[in-house]
C-alpha cells in the first residue's frame, strides 16, 4: 500500500486557452489533513473539480489508492471511495436530519427510497443514522428538516452525509466559510474527529483553521504549486508571504 492516497502528476486544465491549473503533483499522505490553500482564482476549486472528476483534465495523470481514475466517470470515484463533502443544496431541504441521513445511507446499497419497506427492517438503518448524526453534534436535530437548521448545523448535516459513505478520502470543500467563531470551533472538532478514521484533503480560507487542523499544506498561486510541507515552514515560506500581501502568516 502506498504511502500516498492520492497522487497526481502533470494535472493541468485549460479554459480555451487559459490554463487554470497547471502541472500539479499532489501528494496527499494516507490518514493525513492535507489543507490546500492559495490567493483567489488560484485554482483550487478546479483542481478539486478534477479530482472527483466534474471536470476532465487536459493534461496529466490522478492515482487513487493505487489505481489510475484519469479517465473514471464521477460516480465511480465516489464509489472508490473518493468523496466530496456535499453542497448545502444537495442535502433535502423539506426532509429532516434524520431522513437526509438514512437516504445517504442508502445510497452506497444502490437502493432509492423503498416506501414498501417494511418498517422493522428500517430499524438499523435508523440506529446508524442516528449514530452518524450523533457523530457530528446533531442529535437534538433529529427531527427538524434541514431547511429550518442553523447555516453551520447544515454544514455539520452535510459531512454526516457525506460520512453515511465512510470514504477513505474525504475531500471538504471550504467547511468553515460563512460561519461564526462557535460553529468554526465545532466544524474544527469535527474535521479532527473524522479525520482520525480517514484522509481528509480541504480547501479552506481561513488560516487558522488550516494551521490548528493540517498536516500538510499545498499553497497554489496561478494554477501552480508554489510551496508545500507543514504550516510552520510554509507560513514562513517568502514567496508565500507575497501571495498573501496583507494576510498574517
Ligand atoms: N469553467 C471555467 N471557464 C473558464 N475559466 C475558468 C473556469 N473555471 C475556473 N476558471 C478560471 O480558472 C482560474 C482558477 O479558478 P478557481 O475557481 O479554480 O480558483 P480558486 O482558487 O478556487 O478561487 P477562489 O478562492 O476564489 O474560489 C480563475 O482564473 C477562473 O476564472
Amino acid at each position: 500500500m502506498s504511502e500516498y492516497i492520492l497522487e497526481t502528476e502533470g494535472l493541468s486544465k485549460d479554459f480555451r486557452g487559459f490554463t487554470a491549473v497547471q502541472d500539479v503533483r499532489l501528494r496527499v499522505r494516507r490518514g493525513s489533513i492535507h489543507a490546500l490553500i492559495g490567493p483567489n482564482g488560484a485554482g483550487k476549486t478546479t483542481v478539486f473539480n478534477l479530482l472527483t472528476k466534474f471536470l476532465q483534465p487536459t493534461r496529466g495523470r490522478i492515482v487513487f489508492d493505487g489505481q489510475d481514475i484519469t479517465a473514471t466517470a464521477p460516480a465511480e470515484v465516489a464509489r472508490l471511495g473518493l468523496v466530496r463533502s456535499f453542497q448545502i443544496s444537495a442535502t433535502f431541504g423539506h426532509m429532516t436530519a434524520m431522513e437526509n441521513v438514512r437516504v445517504a445511507l442508502q445510497r452506497p446499497l444502490g437502493t432509492s427510497f423503498q416506501f414498501w419497506t417494511p418498517v422493522a427492517s428500517l430499524a438499523p438503518l435508523n440506529d446508524r443514522a442516528m449514530a452518524l448524526l450523533e457523530a457530528v453534534d446533531l442529535a437534538s436535530y433529529a427531527d427538524i428538516p434541514a431547511a429550518e437548521m442553523p447555516y453551520g448545523r447544515k454544514r455539520a448535516l452535510e459531512i454526516a452525509t457525506t460520512l453515511a459513505l465512510d470514504p477513505p478520502l474525504m475531500l471538504l470543500d471550504e467547511p468553515t466559510q460563512g460561519m461564526g467563531h462557535e460553529d468554526v470551533d465545532r466544524v474544527v472538532a469535527l474535521i479532527r474527529k473524522v479525520a482520525a478514521e480517514r484522509t481528509v484533503l480541504m480547501v479552506e480560507h481561513n488560516l487558522s483553521v488550516v494551521e490548528t487542523l493540517s498536516d500538510t499544506i499545498t499553497v497554489l498561486q496561478r494554477g501552480q504549486i508554489l510551496a508545500e510541507g507543514p504550516y510552520a515552514t510554509v507560513s514562513k515560506d517568502p514567496r508565500v508571504l507575497e501571495a498573501y500581501v496583507g494576510v498574517e502568516a
